[in-house]
């Protein structure tokens, strides 16, 4: 027999509450509840220094990106010195920050930069890498290359469902990071299977919402970094370190008001599956493409309502493309499911088993797209 841990919230904090529900057995000779709260709070910290450092790195690149900086991978995937250096960055920031008990399970390895003519990127990432960590000037240490490609290797944990495991995608949206427009630096901690904490770093998302007119001026500034712990709620803060706000999911409960998100690149979505799904729920505007979890940030402080990611048959999912955008949504009050309605599984090592695809929008609207999606799967598969 077990108890409940209850979600202790005490109404006099001001920061977020950084609590996490679990269960734990019994004290042994007591019939009350043992109210015992797990923080995560110096996880947070440390999650938000890795990624806002490695955004910074990835900006510097981004502004001078040269075809050099690009390789490909075996997957046709492209792959920059920006995706291993903040690879690099966060591996070696979080090993620091817990010696002791260090697992991470992240999207590159040093495989190709250890082949011949590799060293040159190799040294290109470490100076990046070293002149992120003078900047912030915690480390007093200056890494040689050999330290670099063991930091990025540390990323070679499989997860599962025991004890603790950092999930990063270093560069989320490497496309779209190369093409000057959206990527994300996604940084999540899963705990006994379950994601209790993601940060997810946008250094081209605009501060204010996608929605409003004028967001491609000037004047609008970028940079956004979103957070959550499990039972705290999600809150966004410039990356340039300001004050943090609380972010909501839209509350649209008519669909025809409802804008949805999808990917930029039409091969990572079944973009006419996905129309016939908005087709049926009558979404009036045009979906918004745009690259990476930065749709997961937008969405989780209302900039659209629906997230469809409907891969084509075959693709599977990994975990580190998802888990920091998936608690970053539904602590702002959003639902994050595959397309038969289970709850995303991160608990299964690198890879997510998924029913079709992953939806995504709030508590509102979703039996209404989980309708329009099971439909549209049908007569999809019934015309072919
Ligand atoms: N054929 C495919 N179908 C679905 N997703 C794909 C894909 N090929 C690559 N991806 C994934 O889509 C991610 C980008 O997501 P989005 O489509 O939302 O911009 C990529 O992350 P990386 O850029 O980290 O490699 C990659 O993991
Ligand atoms: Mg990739
Ligand atoms: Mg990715
Ligand atoms: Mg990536």
């Amino acid at each position: 027999m077990s108890i409940n841990w209850l979600r202790f919230v005490s109404p006099s904090l001001k920061k977020p509450p950084l609590f996490h529900l679990c269960h734990l057995p019994p004290p042994p000779s007591s019939s009350s509840a043992v109210i015992v709260a797990m923080s995560y709070d110096k996880e947070l910290a440390a999650a938000k220094k890795a990624a806002s450092l490695a955004a910074r790195l990835c900006q510097k690149v981004q502004k001078a990106l040269l075809q050099s900086d690009v390789q490909s991978k075996n997957d046709k995937s492209p792959v920059t010195v920006a995706d291993y250096g903040s690879q690099a960055l966060v591996s070696f920031v979080l090993q620091q920050e817990f010696p002791d008990n260090f697992s991470l399970v992240a999207e590159e390895d040093s495989k190709d930069l250890r082949k011949d003519g590799g060293q040159e990127i190799v040294e290109r990432i470490t100076k990046l890498v070293n002149d992120s960590l003078t900047i912030d000037g915690s480390y007093n240490v200056t890494l040689s290359t050999e330290d670099v490609l063991k930091a990025i290797d540390n990323g070679r944990s499989e997860g599962g469902s025991q004890g603790r495991h950092w999930v990063l995608d270093p560069i989320d949206g490497t496309k779209g990071f190369l093409r000057g427009d959206q990527y994300a630096i996604a940084l999540a901690l899963l705990d006994g299977g379950k994601v209790v904490l993601g940060v997810l770093a946008c250094p081209n998302l605009p501060l204010t919402s996608l929605s409003d007119a004028g967001q491609h001026s000037p004047n609008n500034k970028v940079g956004c970094l979103f957070f959550a712990v499990v039972g705290g709620g999600t809150y966004m803060q410039p990356l340039d370190g300001s004050s943090a706000v609380k972010v909501q999911v839209s509350a649209v409960e008519n669909p025809e008001e409802a804008s949805f998100f999808e990917s930029y690149e039409a091969a990572h979505s079944m973009h006419d599956l996905s129309s016939l799904i908005a087709q049926k729920l009558g979404v009036k505007a045009p979906p918004v493409r745009i690259d990476s979890q930065a749709k997961y940030g937008a969405l989780s402080r209302g900039d659209g309502a629906i997230y469809l990611r409907l891969p084509h048959k075959g693709y599977r999912e990994k975990i580190w493309d998802h888990a920091a955008g998936c608690i970053v949504v539904s602590e702002a009050g959003g639902v994050v499911t595959d397309a038969a309605g289970q709850p995303l599984d991160f608990s299964k090592g690198k890879y997510l088993d998924l029913d079709t695809g992953i939806i995504v929008t709030n508590q509102k609207l979703m039996p209404l797209l989980f309708n329009a999606v099971r439909k549209s799967i049908q007569e999809k598969a019934s015309s072919l």
